[in-house]
């Protein structure tokens, strides 16, 4: 591990722009540096730091915080701080500790390494102007962070995660159907914002039972290994750390919400988590109604207060109420969603909006009706000047479609949930397998009627436990009356269905884990069938294994039965066929059952198997769900709202199964038709049309395709590979084997002793869990070109090159500096001003030749030349190319006002537009903050001023001589 002692001067490898550091302290695990030249500080784990020491050796000048300078020749060292002793620029004695280093100087190290010698090959100097310039392109990308993970290019999902991560501090709830891709959407989010360093420290909180699963996916489709912090983990951390906080030990951490609603002290712990963003999937499990709000909803509370960026998920938004959904929203933003009532209204009077979207979007003629909607709507100028425009021009025009388009958007984000709901439907998403519904009415045993009697006695939801006449049983009998399996006819029914469809792979889902484990008992005692089983008294463990028991092709089992907690979050999709061993009340309820199996990935057409007890709760509840809502073949968004509405005479037909319920049927179709028809042309049409704008989301993958198509990585990768002595060879179609060579120099960061198997095709990366998929978002790639940028090798070279344009003999210097702005880390100013390379190459005589000798022409024409006959040239031209240095420093210098210039024009039109936007969105839609306007105004200013003190850094020099 290094040693840091405060005081000491450090410089960071992958940003030598902020300057020389100064150690402030140094704790068990980390170290904190302060670098004054941006005024940032920073910690890092003592054991990975980026750091590099600031050590000058005699020969050197060095230059203090008032510009003296001193050139070394000896060094002092007293307790791990340096001193240099030498002389000033009179030749007098003098010293200069190093906590008297000016924070802006600079290491001018290819001219040191050149005159001392250290001449690198040809091929490392190339690799490093390649680096340099791959790294101005990634920082440049809106779809960095986006397209480099193990996933599919899937166009909704490109959209959401492409205008969230944009955003400052994203607040948003993500509440796309079951099974669309939320924790996909996620994930994008957080790599962006990783990636682009918006965001550095997360917490995710899910369900206890999704916690691996999360763990899983992030790692393999994201490369973010989570830590997961559960009590035991907390103890252990706060032991070694001396009661600190557990929760700063790591920058990435995912744990339960129930542990955190069981454990106060570390859900204090974890609000002060300084988190950048906060992720809470299932997130109807935060319950709340104007009276009481749940734990769980308190703590999400507090800790939204405290992080900027939060995101929560859950594909069943309204499945506790309309005021539920509204105390989620109230999360995200508490003064846009204040008032409830205010909320409900607004909701109502949707309605016209969409229309006039619709309106727009078919092309019809805007007549006075409808320009009177849109002029309530819009009442901007500029969206009263395009109206006039639209108006005035013949239909058909291509100007109209553009003019209309352009008035989409702006009633699309100035109206609704819009910017903080985003809610795909699979009836917009397309392309999903259809499901089949089978019921199986099958006799009711005498052993239940005694015990359903009881019905009278229930009331309201405890209705429900009609519908699971087992725990019924079970509650009212004597302990030594039969077991329910042996006489309850969905048991051997459920026998027969397996052995039917084996090997076809059955998941069965039944209320209760006490059901679920005596099914399961029974199919093993009684029919040999070793069925794996998923419930709440699990370990986290256990579920996995039995979850992975499941999922095994070969050797794993053909049935998973479990209760209602494995209905919620799994991945499911390679199995079709579904046991409903019971129902649930709530249609949405229902429809995350459903949802395990039809998700994206879903082959198959899904079959629902249905077996439900004649004359009982289970045969209403059937009829209702089947002939009212349609709830089993497909996805039914009003079905809550019916339930809600319905619930009182529904839960009495449960009770009374034997009484005609033909009226509550037709009442529900009617009430489910009226609500869908009222949905679709309202509120939901809205939220569709903003959730994904089709023309966009294509767009963006159309891209993310012809990258794919004509990535570069594979060949800067092979040249990479080359350098550094690390073996590559093709392992099998599309795959290489990686692994260390005999000669590398230095550990190559992310490659195990042993190797690794790559592609760099998304196709096989996706069929294949085992092979890394190696893209420019990749850690073992963002290292690398970290690695290539902060080494000295390559910032020196010499070559011959037979080149017409000068004549033979002459000496030629070719400089590539870079032109950087300090990198402060929340003004991202690498989007405006990526690193850039300004390539000067100059002869003797001051004719500079960068046009008509590129780097690929020296590339084709370079010979070698030998190191000793390199290192003689170089000594004896010294004077001649130290004087050349300085003017190929004047001549870049010269071009930076230029790039300059550039990165404020895109820096005022990038933040600009989105000032403009968000004010004129404040005027019709509350959602937009000032807090964002704000943050906009300030970035903009501060990047303009810091774009402003960008240097010029002297990267690399090749000398050149003309054959
Ligand atoms: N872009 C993608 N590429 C590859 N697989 C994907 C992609 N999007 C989703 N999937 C897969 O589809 C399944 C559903 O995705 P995910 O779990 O993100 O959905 P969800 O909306 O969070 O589901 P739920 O509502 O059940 O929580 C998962 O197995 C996921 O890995």
């Amino acid at each position: 591990m290094q040693e840091f002692i405060p005081g000491q001067r450090w410089i960071s490898v992958a940003e030598t722009q902020m300057g020389l550091g100064t150690v402030l302290s140094v704790e068990h695990r980390t170290v904190t540096v302060l670098f004054m030249a941006t005024g940032e500080t920073r910690t890092y784990a003592r054991e990975t730091a980026p750091l590099t020491r600031v050590q000058f050796v005699p020969g050197d000048t060095v230059i203090d915080a008032d510009g003296n300078a001193l050139v070394v020749e000896s060094i002092d060292e007293q307790d791990g701080l340096f001193t240099y002793i030498g002389h000033d620029e009179n030749g007098q004695p003098a010293r200069i500790s190093e906590s008297q280093l000016n924070n802006f100087m600079q290491l001018n190290r290819p001219t040191e390494r050149l005159f001392n010698g250290q001449i690198d090959k040809n091929k490392w100097f190339e690799l490093r102007h390649e680096t340099l310039q791959h790294l101005n392109r990634l920082t440049h990308s809106d779809l960095r962070g986006l397209t480099g993970c193990r996933t599919s290019l899937i166009p909704h999902q490109l959209y959401i995660a492409h205008e969230v991560s944009g955003r400052y501090a994203p607040r948003v709830l993500l509440a796309d159907e079951v099974g669309l891709g939320k924790t996909i959407e996620a994930g994008l989010i957080l790599h962006r914002q990783l990636l682009t360093e918006r965001a550095r420290r997360a917490l995710i909180i899910v369900p206890e039972s999704l916690v691996h699963q999360w763990l899983v996916e992030m790692l393999r489709r994201f490369n973010l290994f989570f830590s997961v912090f559960d009590a035991e983990r907390c103890e252990a951390v706060a032991e070694e750390n001396d009661a600190g906080n557990p929760f700063h030990s790591e920058q990435l951490v995912l744990c339960s919400l129930e542990f955190l609603r069981d454990n106060p002290q570390y859900a204090e712990q974890a609000v002060d988590g300084e988190w950048d963003l906060l992720i809470v999937d299932e997130a109807h499990h935060l319950l709340w109604s104007p009276e009481v709000s749940s734990p769980e909803y308190q703590l999400v509370e507090q800790l939204s207060r405290n992080t900027r960026g939060v995101l929560l998920l859950t594909a069943t938004p309204e499945q506790l109420g309309k005021a539920g959904h509204f105390a989620r929203l109230r999360l995200l933003d508490p003064d846009r969603f204040a008032d409830y009532e205010a909320f409900l209204a607004e909701e109502a009077a949707y309605e016209p909006v969409a229309q006039a979207v619709e309106s727009l979007l078919e092309g019809s003629t805007i007549d006075a009706t409808a320009r009177q909607t849109l002029e309530a709507q819009l009442d901007d100028a500029d969206s009263r000047a395009l109206l006039d425009q639209l108006t005035s021009l013949p239909p058909g025009v291509p100007e109209q479609t553009e003019i209309r388009n352009t008035l989409v958007e702006q009633l699309l984000d100035r109206h609704g949930t819009g910017r903080v709901l985003f809610r795909n439907t699979r009836a917009a998403v397309k392309g999903f397998p259809g499901r089949e519904v089978h019921a199986h009415a099958l006799p009711l045993p005498e052993h239940y009627i005694a015990s359903l009697a009881h019905a009278e006695i229930l009331e309201g939801e405890e209705t429900g436990l009609l519908l699971t006449p087992e725990r019924l049983y079970r509650a009212t009998s004597t302990t030594d009356a039969a077991a329910w399996t042996t006489f309850d006819p969905r048991v051997p029914w459920l026998v027969e269905q397996l052995a039917a469809i084996r090997p076809d792979k059955v998941l069965v889902i039944t209320a209760s884990a006490e059901s679920a484990l005596e099914l399961a008992d029974y199919l093993k005692q009684r029919s040999g069938i070793h069925a794996a089983v998923f419930h709440e008294g699990l370990s986290l463990i256990e579920r996995d294994r039995a979850a992975a028991f499941f999922a095994d092709p070969v050797e794993g089992t053909q049935v998973l039965v479990c209760s209602e907690i494995g209905s919620e979050g799994r991945n499911f999709q390679f199995a079709h066929h579904l046991v409903l061993f019971d129902l649930p009340l709530n249609p949405d309820l229902l429809e995350q059952r459903i949802g395990r199996l039809d998700r994206i990935g879903q082959q198959e057409t899904i079959r629902i198997q249905v077996p439900y007890l004649q004359q009982s709760a289970q045969a209403a509840l059937f009829r209702w769900i089947h002939e009212g809502l349609g709830a089993f073949e497909h996805t039914c968004p009003a079905g809550h709202a019916v339930y809600t509405q319905l619930q009182e005479s529904l839960l009495e037909h449960l009770k009374h199964p034997d009484r005609d319920m033909t009226p509550l049927v037709d009442d529900t179709r009617t009430l489910h038709e009226q609500l869908n028809a009222e949905l679709a042309r309202g509120r939901d049409r809205l939220l569709e049309l903003n959730s994904c704008r089709p023309d966009i989301a294509n767009h963006l993958r159309e891209r993310a395709l012809a990258e794919d198509r004509h990535n570069r990585l594979p060949a800067y990768m092979e040249r990479l590979f080359n350098c550094h002595d690390v073996n590559s060879e093709l392992h099998r179609e599309g795959c290489y084997y990686i692994s260390p060579g005999e000669h590398m120099l230095t550990r190559f960061p992310g490659l195990p002793d042993d190797g690794m198997t790559i592609t760099y095709e998304r196709d096989i990366a996706l069929a294949n869990e085992d092979v890394q998929f190696l893209s420019w978002d990749h850690p073992l790639v963002s290292s690398a070109l970290d690695m290539v940028q902060s080494s000295e090798l390559g910032n020196t070279a010499l070559s011959a090159v037979a080149y017409q344009g000068a004549q033979p003999g002459t000496l030629m210097l070719e400089a590539l500096f870079v032109l950087e702005p300090a990198a402060v880390e929340s003004l991202q100013t690498g989007r405006y001003l990526p690193p850039t390379t300004v390539r000067v190459v100059l002869d003797e005589r001051g004719k500079r030749h960068e046009e008509q000798l590129g780097i690929d022409d020296v590339y084709n024409l370079r010979k070698t030349v030998n190191a000793e006959t390199a290192n003689r040239i170089a000594k004896a031209k010294e004077a001649d190319l130290r004087r050349m240095v300085a003017q190929c420093e004047q001549l870049a210098h010269q071009q930076a006002p230029e790039i300059l210039e550039q990165a404020h024009q895109q820096a005022t039109h990038t933040l600009g537009a989105e000032i403009d936007r968000l004010k004129a969105l404040q005027h019709q839609n509350p959602n937009v903050r000032d807090e964002e306007i704000h943050y906009f105004e300030q970035q903009l200013n501060e990047i303009n001023r810091v774009i402003e003190t960008a240097h010029l850094r002297l990267d690399a020099l090749r000398v050149i001589v003309s054959t």
